[in-house]
């Protein structure tokens, strides 16, 4: 009998941590009035793209599935360079493999709670840049054989050889981090220092933090 009123306290109450967009209504109005804010899906804009979306997986450092579903999205003007990086590695004999890229609010609080290091997870305080629909995770595959080339690490690897000026290294892993390296720079991605997978768009402030779900952008 008390249900109604409980319901109506609970979505009546302010949220806690930094502003962001959780109303998929927001969302898509926001996209009418900015088409640079559209949250666009990779596996169909980008040919040739790979996915291995681990926070869809128990292989992330939780070790537990995050995601409902294995799915990638970035803003409209990152997709669009994102795009234009396979190309360039695709003259090179590489494809880009996708770890991760928007990742609703809630999961940087999951990915916080379980490692609270704030060189590796975002803090739930801030938000992270993947909750801007403007970070990508991501390694390289190598178009002959189809398969993951050597690179320094295994995605989420929280150690001092993950971290981008990391030397003692077997020279392919060094040569491929280098090829990522400097094609992401070349579209506008700058990397993260302490994981050699994770890049930046530049404009990252342009746009909010989202807590929708991959459902909710399709
Ligand atoms: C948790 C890790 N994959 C990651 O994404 N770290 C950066 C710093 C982030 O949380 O934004
Ligand atoms: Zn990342």
């Amino acid at each position: 009998m008390f249900r109604p009123i409980l319901l109506c306290v609970l979505t009546t109450l302010p949220q806690t941590g930094p502003a962001r967009v959780s109303e998929a209504a927001q969302y898509r109005q926001q996209v009418r009035q900015d088409a640079r804010q559209e949250l666009v899906d990779l596996a169909q804009f980008i040919p040739g793209l790979r996915l291995d979306i681990r926070y869809a997986t128990p292989h992330n450092l939780t070790g537990q599935r995050i995601y409902p579903e294995a799915a990638a999205f970035l803003r409209r003007p990152v997709a669009e360079d994102l795009r234009r990086v396979q190309q360039t590695l695709a003259r090179q004999g590489y494809a880009l493999k996708i770890y991760d890229a928007y990742r609703p609010y809630a999961a940087t609080v999951r990915l916080y709670e379980a490692l609270p290091d704030q060189t590796y997870a975002a803090p739930p305080t801030r938000g992270s840049k993947h909750n801007r629909g403007c970070s990508v995770d991501l390694g390289l595959i190598d178009l002959k054989t189809g398969r993951d080339v050597a690179l320094p690490t295994d995605f989420d690897a929280m150690t001092p050889a993950a971290h981008s000026d990391y030397q003692q290294l077997p020279a392919a892993a060094l040569r491929h981090r280098a090829i990522l390296h400097q094609a992401m720079q070349q579209h506008g991605f700058r990397n993260y220092p302490a994981e050699w997978w994770h890049f930046d768009h530049q404009g990252w402030e342009q746009y909010p933090l989202l807590d929708l779900p991959f459902s909710a952008l399709r």
